[in-house]
């Protein structure tokens, strides 16, 4: 099914996985994903470009099988990660002549993790390159996007560049290249979000090596295929910027209405200052949703209860994963209501270190929120209505 030809000597022979849900154990898949697997023919050798997550091994072999591949010179394996090379030790036994082409580090982790023999692999670093005739694939080191041995193959022959995990989307369609670019701006957004963005700064570097290359087409390891290039880079051009949005995100999360009153005053006063509002109901949360405003809110107030003298057990988990994706958030604060006594304000506040936000006072109120509540609510919503009209990095 998913066999089809990108270019005259390239295929994809990956695998759509139109019904998985969860990805890591962590990340929604609203539209299901697919695990990309590149054939290169060329004049004189072969080469696959990754593989497949294991559970969909059958089928992958499937596609080999169908294409007619009985011999393979190289199979690049640009990231260690199961839904890409999970299919590996079953490539090696099926094609005995065929050499792993992969970074030093990679390596190592294909060892540790699929028992792959450091003699069937070949070490590349970047700038290397291998022949096959009238193509080449060369190799272009790429760390941190988003684990330590990542690297992307690039065929100048074609201007088509591998990409691995950069630039990919969790998308099962039966469109080879983008077609919606709107649906693919949410879903890449979303990917960039959960995936990507705690490697913001990786990323600006790859980003500005990238512009000096002829890239027509960006072939990722997830989701659709991009044409012309500049449709995606010119995305990720803006998610990596120090620009953010005049928006406020407002994860909430409240017992009896007391935490939810406050939010819904805030959100007033916010859209009556002309500032953006996304309030974001953290009990069950989509946190691929989550993540996608964090890409490039200006501002996120978290709003919560205290329980047991801290934050609400669903805004922690929340945080924390705020706190560990890293988003270039400008401005943060605290709202909500205790009955008696606690640490939520100082609890969460250490919790979210790493967004290098300025944090405004915090509205944290005892009981149901009064008239002093609601002058200390105006006095925030001022505030944030000041950061960001007077910030030159909040898009107006
Ligand atoms: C399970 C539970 C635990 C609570 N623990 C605390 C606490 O440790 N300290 C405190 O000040 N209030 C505590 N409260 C009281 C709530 O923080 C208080 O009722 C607050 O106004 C609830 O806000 P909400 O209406 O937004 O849910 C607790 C309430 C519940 C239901």
């Amino acid at each position: 099914m998913a066999v089809r030809q990108i270019s005259e000597q390239i295929y994809t022979v990956g695998v759509i996985d139109w019904n998985r849900r969860i990805f890591d154990e962590l990340v929604p898949l609203p539209e299901g994903t697919s695990y990309n697997s590149y054939y290169v023919k060329g004049s004189e050798k072969t080469a696959l470009i990754d593989t497949s997550d294991p559970s969909k091994q059958e089928e992958f072999i499937g596609n080999l099988i169908r294409l007619g591949i009985n011999r393979l010179d190289y199979i690049v394996i640009n990231h260690a990660e199961q839904d890409h090379a999970g299919c590996l030790p079953m490539l090696l036994e099926l094609f005995p002549g065929a050499k792993v082409c992969c970074s030093q580090k990679c390596q190592e982790l294909l060892a540790l993790l699929l028992d792959v023999p450091a003699g069937r692999c070949q070490v590349v670093n970047s700038g290397d390159s291998i022949n096959l005739g009238d193509r080449t694939l060369s190799f272009i080191s790429a760390p941190w996007v988003h684990w330590p041995e990542t690297m992307m193959t690039y065929c100048p022959e074609e201007e088509i560049l591998f990409s691995c995990d950069l630039f990919g989307s969790h998308y099962a369609t039966s469109d080879l290249f983008v077609q919606d670019m709107a649906r693919e701006e949410i879903l890449a957004k979303r990917y960039y979000g959960e995936i990507m963005m705690p490697f913001r700064s990786s990323i600006v570097k790859y980003m500005s090596q990238l512009k000096e290359m002829k890239i027509s087409i960006i072939a990722p390891s997830h989701g659709p295929l991009v044409k012309p290039a500049s449709l995606i880079l010119d995305l990720y051009e803006e998610w990596t910027s120090d620009r953010v949005k005049n928006l406020v995100l407002i994860p909430y999360v409240s017992m009896h209405g007391s935490t939810s009153q406050m939010m819904n005053f805030l959100t007033e006063l916010l859209l009556e200052r002309g500032v953006g509002v996304k309030p974001f109901k953290v009990t069950n949360p989509d946190t691929g949703a989550l993540a996608m405003e964090l890409v490039d809110a200006a501002t996120v107030v978290f709003a919560t209860p205290t329980v047991l003298f801290g934050p609400h057990p669903d805004m922690v988990s929340v945080a924390y994963l705020a706190n560990l994706i890293k988003p270039k958030t400008r401005y943060a604060s605290i709202i909500g209501s205790y009955g008696w006594g606690g640490k939520t304000v100082d609890t969460l506040t250490s919790m979210i270190s790493h967004i290098k936000a300025e944090l405004l006072s915090p509205v944290y109120i005892q009981g149901a929120p009064n008239e002093k509540a609601q002058v200390e609510l105006q006095a925030l919503a001022n505030s944030i209505a000041e950061k960001h009209s007077q910030d030159t990095l909040v898009i107006k």
